[in-house]
């Protein structure tokens, strides 16, 4: 019988990589694990309950939330602010800073960012939806914690992940060390570590990008889907092109089969349409992670600035040498210059 390693017990014995931590950054993980089961029950039964459709409410984006938004966006809070090692949480669906200052968390060293729910206009539907994280230790030193300690750069992040609710549930995350992925055991209910030390294709056949979108992409990016379709043996073209519309679904296929993933900005949305400190940081922290490559289509995703909370990112993310092709075309061009 192969030895079954849980989440749990991988953290444990992941935590002599960091000889100078006290185990925060684990319960950390930890609490977070937990809500994902929490979330995972509700989104495998939502058909069931009354838990599908909209929840009738608006998030800071504008965007309507899903009834699931709202739970997701609950569960991990709870469970963070519940396990004390969290300070500060940044959610999609908030629009600003939820500090978790209480007496139980006061010396918390840990902000999080979060998209509870991610790719929920796909929930009625079945669709395989997510969760993603990302981890900073907090900068100030003195009182509280403030937005400042959240809009760090991506290179600051000490950990980040994601959990795919799909044919069957994942958690997969990074601490900088290499990407692990975790396969829930409904008959357990563990995470037991099934995709060890994850690696990225360096080339794959797949790109994903909603071509419904193509008139309004800059010319570059209508160049490169060009390019992607063309018939050449050499480099295995015309690609496969698949595009779920759940960043984390699209992200984790193409990790595990090799691909690029575009969102790419456009003349409705002339910044892009992800949200760079819960969206394109942890992804990109990940991806990088894994081998792979991230780029606003000029500068390394990691290496931005963050100036808003809910600030917003093109993003070109996946296979090495892919990415390094579509940044060979020019992918901002005239949208992002104008503006
Ligand atoms: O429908 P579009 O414009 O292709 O956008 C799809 C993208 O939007 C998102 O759904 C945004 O995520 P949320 O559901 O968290 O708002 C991504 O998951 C996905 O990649
Ligand atoms: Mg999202
Ligand atoms: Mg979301």
């Amino acid at each position: 019988m192969n030895k079954v390693i849980t989440l749990g017990q991988f953290i444990i014995e992941k935590q002599a990589d960091f000889p100078y931590a006290k185990g925060e950054l684990s319960r950390l993980l930890r609490d977070i694990g937990i809500a994902a089961k929490i979330v995972n029950r509700e989104v495998n039964k939502a058909g069931l309950m009354d838990i599908l459709g909209n929840a009738g409410s608006t998030n800071i984006q504008g965007e309507s939330q899903q009834k699931l938004d709202v739970y997701a966006d609950q569960q991990f809070i709870s469970a963070l602010k519940c396990g004390g090692e969290c300070c500060i949480v940044a959610s999609e669906e908030n629009e600003d800073i939820i500090r978790l200052d209480t007496d139980v968390s006061k010396n918390a060293k840990y902000i999080v960012a979060i998209d509870p729910l991610d790719g929920s206009s796909n929930i009625d539907v079945n669709v395989p939806v997510g969760t993603i994280f990302s981890i900073y230790r907090r900068k100030t030193t003195a009182g509280q914690a403030s937005l400042k300690d959240v809009m760090q750069k991506g290179t600051e992040q000490v950990a980040a992940g994601y959990i795919i609710y799909g044919s069957s549930t994942m958690l997969v995350y990074t601490t900088g060390k290499g990407v692990n992925g975790f396969t829930l055991d409904p008959s357990i209910g563990e995470f037991c570590l099934s995709h060890p030390d994850m690696q990225i294709p360096e080339r794959g056949v797949i790109y994903s990008i909603n071509e419904g979108n193509y008139v309004h992409f800059p010319q570059g990016v209508k160049d490169y889907i060009k390019y992607c379709q063309v018939e050449d043996p050499k480099t295995n073209r015309p690609y496969a092109s698949r595009y779920i519309g759940s960043m984390v679904a699209d992200i984790h296929r193409n990790l595990i089969k090799g691909g690029i993933f575009i969102y790419p900005v456009t003349s409705s949305a002339p910044n892009g349409k992800l949200r760079l400190v819960y969206e394109c940081n942890p992804m990109a922290f990940l991806i990088e992670q894994a081998g792979g490559r991230a780029t606003n289509g000029k500068d390394r995703i990691l290496n931005l600035t963050v100036t808003e909370l809910h600030q917003r990112s093109p993003i070109f993310i996946g296979s090495k040498e892919m990415v390094k092709k579509a940044e060979s075309f020019n992918l901002l061009n005239e949208i992002l210059q104008k503006s």
